[in-house]
């Protein structure tokens, strides 16, 4: 159960992207690029972007909690990837590990890649950018709005 919050803006997000991609650049050239719907789309557009790579296809895993017991279930493959050679695999990030793990036994070539790693899921992953603590949620900015905070001054001060 999470107990912190970590907020992760737009620009924070895009930086971190671009930094993935830069240390990516080592690893490949990449024929083509999985992306784990639906968080690892737009970190995946903005790596396509930066090293070249046009050819994009989609994995859809989904956990269901209640009545699977968490065992996660593949809704869509990524068969433009066959095997993974050549491929590289990104989402947003790995928590338990679960949804990496699944998807690595369905591309077993493939280098995987996410921005945020915690530390149950960290040795799945070949590359991240941040480690963020087990006990934190990652609030993405597609998750997120701006909100109002009212002045400290608005309100009565407490006396001690
Ligand atoms: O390491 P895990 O414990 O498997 O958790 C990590 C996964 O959880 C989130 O996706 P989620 O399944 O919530 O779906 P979404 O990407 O569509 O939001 C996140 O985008 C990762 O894909
Ligand atoms: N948004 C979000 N989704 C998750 N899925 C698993 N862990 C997380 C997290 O920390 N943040
Ligand atoms: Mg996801």
């Amino acid at each position: 159960m999470a107990t912190n919050y970590a907020t992760v803006t737009w620009d924070q997000l895009h930086r971190d992207a671009r930094q993935l991609a830069s240390t990516l650049m080592t690893r490949g050239p990449f024929r083509g690029i999985v992306a784990i719907t639906r968080g690892g789309m737009i970190p995946a557009a903005i790596i396509a972007r930066e090293l070249d790579c046009r050819l994009i296809d989609t994995i859809s895993v989904v956990t269901y909690d209640e009545e699977r017991m968490g065992e996660p279930s593949v809704v869509k493959n990524a068969d433009a990837a066959g095997d993974g050679e050549g491929f590289l695999i990104i989402d947003d990030l790995v928590d338990s590990g679960v949804t990496a793990q699944l998807v690595r036994k369905m591309l077993p070539k493939a280098v995987f890649a996410c921005l945020y790693a915690k530390p149950a899921g960290r040795p799945i992953t070949d590359i991240f950018v941040v480690e963020v603590p087990q006990d934190t949620w990652v609030l993405f900015p597609w998750d997120t709005a701006p909100l109002f905070i009212p002045p400290l001054a608005s309100k009565p001060v407490e006396k001690a």
